[in-house]
Formats: structure tokens, C-alpha cells, sequence
């Protein structure tokens, strides 16, 4: 499903689709496994899908899984441990035949389609044509079990009035931009099948729109390409777990290793990627309470008034590293940057993204010297600029207390949209609303926790500098993250 770059940057974004990601097989060696068990939602069997596995094992003249059935959760359909499954059980294998991938769009439409078509879009097509198709799909059992448009949360689906409440977040233009990739995709199939209008001719914005976000939700990203694995994609996410579906070229198929044990009953769960909620919301519809790796992006700019201002963006783009990407790959480039819960106020351990801090020492300059200077020591060290503290006590102040007043601001707005945020029990509220509203509390609040934790670190940081007598070299190894 996600190998994950998201839009980070409303000036520089482009549009990287997250997917599921699978790792290769070998990557199994590097799983750290914990061995005890936690107690997960029970089993309710799904009866609706009592002949899936055997249809899918016949399917692909092999067994799939002997400790895995299909059941009934709080969020859809998942998987649950059938017996016993000890930690490092490999509990399901899904070979590449029976797995839905662009070699599966006909010849006559693939033809059709150009460049401009993105492979979700492609991968859609595929969902919608054995869709059109209905019993006679080869595909028909699971095309059936797939969620239906109403059944869907991602952002995507979510009205005007809906995503004003996530406005603070960037995911709220990560919305729109997704909109508009998908309205690009929509127009460039109904060009390329203008002069075959039997094929998908009928095809509209809000099913196609359903059939992207099935494949955005559903589909892992590989060596191989994007595919749809059935059964495998009957997973719920959780991510703090380590097991997540990897690819064997050598066996040609997909498989799920087990990270602790399950007793009989029990829902097993995979991480999709190590997504924050914006993401989760985005691409897959739904949000963690608690989302360790939540993150926030902040914008920061130089004001128009400021008189060393195209010295200041020239030095910076002349300095400018390639986007930084995280994990993610989420960029953090000039004017956004991406900030990760910090873990520590105290002056060890992980502090703000340096690029945030270099770009707040650079703003602090006011004289075209002070400018130079930051460039030659850059040029002096390893070529970035501003990754140290300024000489000068009551810039490098400055700097930060220019990020804390920002952040501070920020955290204002996140308090107040929070409490404007109606308590998800107090009726007449409806399911798909009370679903929604909750998201965007859980949005909000990690992303609130985030901006919390570095006002800590900033207040604490310039406490230090007001404090203590003050050589730049001591206060240097008060602990930046690489960024
Ligand atoms: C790969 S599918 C998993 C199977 C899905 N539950 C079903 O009914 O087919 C991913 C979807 O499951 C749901 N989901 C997975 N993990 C979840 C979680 N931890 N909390 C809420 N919804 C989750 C979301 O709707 C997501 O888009």
C-alpha cells in the first residue's frame, strides 16, 4: 500500500501517492520481535466470507493460510488467529498469481493509456472494469468484499464543511491536491476512451474516485509494482506492531510473518508504514487516538519588509540540500519543514529539524556581512549553512525565540479549533459526521502535541542561553535533529 511521499510543501508539492510498501523477504532477519501477547479484539467470524480463502486457494493451487480467518472488527473486516500462532509463524502467503496488478488492464485500454495516467489510476481501471463485469469477473468474490463508497472515510470523500475542521492541518491541502490529481486522471481516461465509449464509456467521477481510493487504501508498492493482494489486504493496521507484508521474488508471493504471539481468536494486525494520522486520513480514511509517529508541518517565511530578503532566499536556495526525505519520505525543503514529536527539552536527545533552526538564524541576520559570514563557515564545514549556533548571544535568541512565537501561534489555533470541535456524544450528531469529527480531533490533538513539545524544547533552549554564559561551541551540542 504506501511506500509514502506525501505533499509536504505548498509551494514546491508534487504528487507522490502514498501505497502500502512491501519490504523484501530478506528484511524478516531484521525484525526486532517481541514475544508477549497483548489481548486484541475478538473474533466475530464473518460468515459472508466462510468461501473467500478457498476460492482464493483454489485460485492459486496453493495454500494461503492454515492459522488465519476472516472476521468482523469495530473497522471492517480484518484478520483474526484461527489457532495458535507463535512469534516468527509465517501466517500467510499470497502467491503473485493471484495478486491484482497492471498486468492485469486489458491490452486494448492499456494501449489507450499514456504517461499522464497515474498507476492508481490505472490499477482503478482494473477494479472498475471487473466491476462492470459483476458475477462474470474472475475477480468476483473479492471485487465483492471490497468497501463501498459510503463505508469510506479518506479525506477525499469529505465535504466542504467536513474538511474545514482539519483547515489548521496540511493535510487539508494535501485534500485538495489529491482532488485534483484524481480529477486530472478522470479527464485523461474519458479523453483516451472518447472514440471507444463501450469501454468504461458509462465510468463516473464518483466511481472512479471510489476505485482510486480502494487501490490507494489496499495496494502494496513493490520491486514489482503496485498490486492488490487479496486476503492479505483483509490486515487492519497498527503501527507499533514490526510485521508488515514482504515479497519473496524467489517464491513469487507476499507473506506476513508473525511479530509475537496470538492465541485463537485474536485480531492480528500489520503496520502499514510508519504513517501520522495526516497520512492515515488522507490515504486509508481513518486515524489513530494516539499516533506515534504523528508529525506537523509549519511554514515559515521571510517577511516582505525584510530589506535583505532575496539575499536571504538566494543564500538559502544556493545552500538548499536536495529535500530532505524522512522515513516517509516527506520532504522538508525551504519554507516547510516537518517536525516530529522532541522527545527531550533538556538538552540531550532530539531537538528541532536543524533546517528549521538555520533557517530562523539566517532570518536574524540584518546586515549583508553577517550573511557572508554564515556562508563561509558554511563552506568552511560540511557545506550547510547555519547548522551551528550563531556567534552573536542575542541573535541566536532571536532566532529561536522567533520559532517559539511562531509555534506559539500555532498551538493558539490548535487549541481553539480543537475546542470549537463539538464532543463526539452530544446529539443530533450523525454516524458519518461523529466518525469524521473524530478524526480530525485525533488529528489535531497529535499534531497539537508535536507543536507542544517543541515550544518545550525552545523555552528550555533559550532559558539556557539567557542563563548561562555563553560560547557558542558549549550550546552546540544542545542536540539538533538532522534535517
Ligand atoms: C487494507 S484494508 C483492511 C481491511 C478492511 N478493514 C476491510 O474491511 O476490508 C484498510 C482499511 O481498513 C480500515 N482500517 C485498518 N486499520 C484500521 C485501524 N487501526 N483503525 C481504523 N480503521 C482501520 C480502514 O478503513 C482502511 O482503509
Amino acid at each position: 500500500m504506501l511506500w509514502a511521499t506525501r505533499i509536504s510543501n505548498i509551494r514546491f508539492y508534487q504528487y507522490h501517492r502514498p501505497l502500502l510498501f512491501t519490504a523484501p523477504h530478506n528484511f524478516r532477519t531484521k525484525l526486532n520481535f517481541s514475544s508477549f501477547s497483548q489481548p486484541q479484539g475478538f473474533c466475530y467470524l464473518d460468515e459472508d466470507c466462510d468461501d473467500f480463502l478457498p476460492w482464493l486457494e483454489q485460485k492459486a493451487g496453493a495454500k494461503i493460510s492454515s492459522v488465519l480467518s476472516i472476521g468482523k472488527s469495530a473497522f471492517g473486516r480484518s484478520l483474526f488467529a484461527s489457532k495458535s500462532i507463535q512469534t516468527g509463524d509465517c501466517i500467510l502467503k499470497v502467491p503473485y498469481s493471484v495478486q491484482i496488478t497492471l498486468d492485469n488492464l486489458l491490452p486494448e485500454i492499456k494501449s489507450l493509456l499514456g504517461d499522464e495516467v497515474g498507476n492508481i489510476a490505472k490499477l482503478a481501471i482494473v477494479i472498475l472494469c471487473e466491476q462492470k463485469i459483476g458475477q462474470k469477473s474472475e475477480w468476483a468474490p473479492y471485487i465483492s468484499r471490497l468497501p463501498q463508497p459510503g463505508e469510506m472515510h479518506n479525506t477525499i470523500f469529505w465535504s466542504q464543511d467536513e474538511l474545514e475542521m482539519i483547515r489548521q492541518s496540511s493535510v487539508y491541502q494535501e485534500t485538495i491536491n489529491q482532488k485534483c490529481q484524481t480529477e486530472n486522471d478522470f479527464l485523461a481516461i474519458k479523453r483516451a476512451f472518447r472514440h471507444d465509449p463501450e469501454i468504461l464509456g458509462d465510468i463516473t467521477y464518483e466511481g472512479f474516485m471510489h476505485a482510486c481510493s480502494l487501490v490507494g487504501s489496499r495496494a502494496w508498492g513493490s520491486t514489482k509494482g503496485l498490486s492488490m493482494i487479496p486476503f492479505a489486504d483483509f490486515l487492519n493496521h497498527d503501527g507499533a506492531t514490526e510485521a508488515i507484508v514482504l515479497s519473496d521474488e524467489d517464491k513469487q508471493d507476499s507473506e506476513v510473518i508473525a511479530d509475537r504471539d496470538y492465541g485463537p481468536g485474536e485480531e492480528v494486525l500489520i503496520r502499514y508504514g510508519k504513517f501520522p494520522n495526516a497520512t492515515l486520513m488522507l490515504d486509508f480514511g481513518f486515524s489513530l487516538p494516539y499516533n506515534i509517529h504523528d508529525q506537523v508541518q509549519v511554514h515559515f517565511n521571510i517577511p516582505h519588509h525584510d530589506l535583505l530578503r532575496e539575499m536571504k532566499i538566494d543564500l538559502l536556495q544556493r545552500h538548499c540540500t536536495p529535500p530532505i526525505k524522512d522515513v516517509n519520505g516527506f520532504n522538508s525543503s525551504l519554507e516547510s519543514f516537518t517536525i516530529n514529536e522532541v522527545r527531550s527539552a533538556k538538552g540531550k536527545g532530539k531537538g528541532l529539524p536543524q533546517s528549521l533552526r538555520a533557517f530562523a538564524r539566517v532570518l536574524s541576520c540584518t546586515t549583508p556581512e553577517e550573511l557572508s559570514d554564515l556562508a563561509k563557515e558554511a563552506a568552511q564545514n560540511d557545506g550547510r549553512l547555519a547548522r551551528r549556533p550563531l556567534s552573536n548571544r542575542s541573535k541566536e535568541i532571536w532566532a529561536h525565540e522567533k520559532l517559539l512565537l511562531l509555534i506559539t501561534q500555532l498551538i493558539e489555533k490548535y487549541d481553539a479549533t480543537i475546542k470549537s470541535l463539538v464532543p463526539v456524544n452530544s446529539p443530533p450528531m450523525c454516524g458519518r459526521l461523529a466518525v469524521r469529527m473524530q478524526m480530525a480531533r485525533d488529528l489535531l490533538s497529535g499534531e497539537l502535541r508535536i507543536l507542544k513539545s517543541a515550544s518545550m524544547w525552545l523555552k528550555s533552549y533559550c532559558t539556557t542561553l539567557n542563563t548561562t554564559a555563553y560560547h557558542c561551541e558549549d550550546v552546540d551540542d544542545y542536540r539538533a535533529i538532522p534535517g
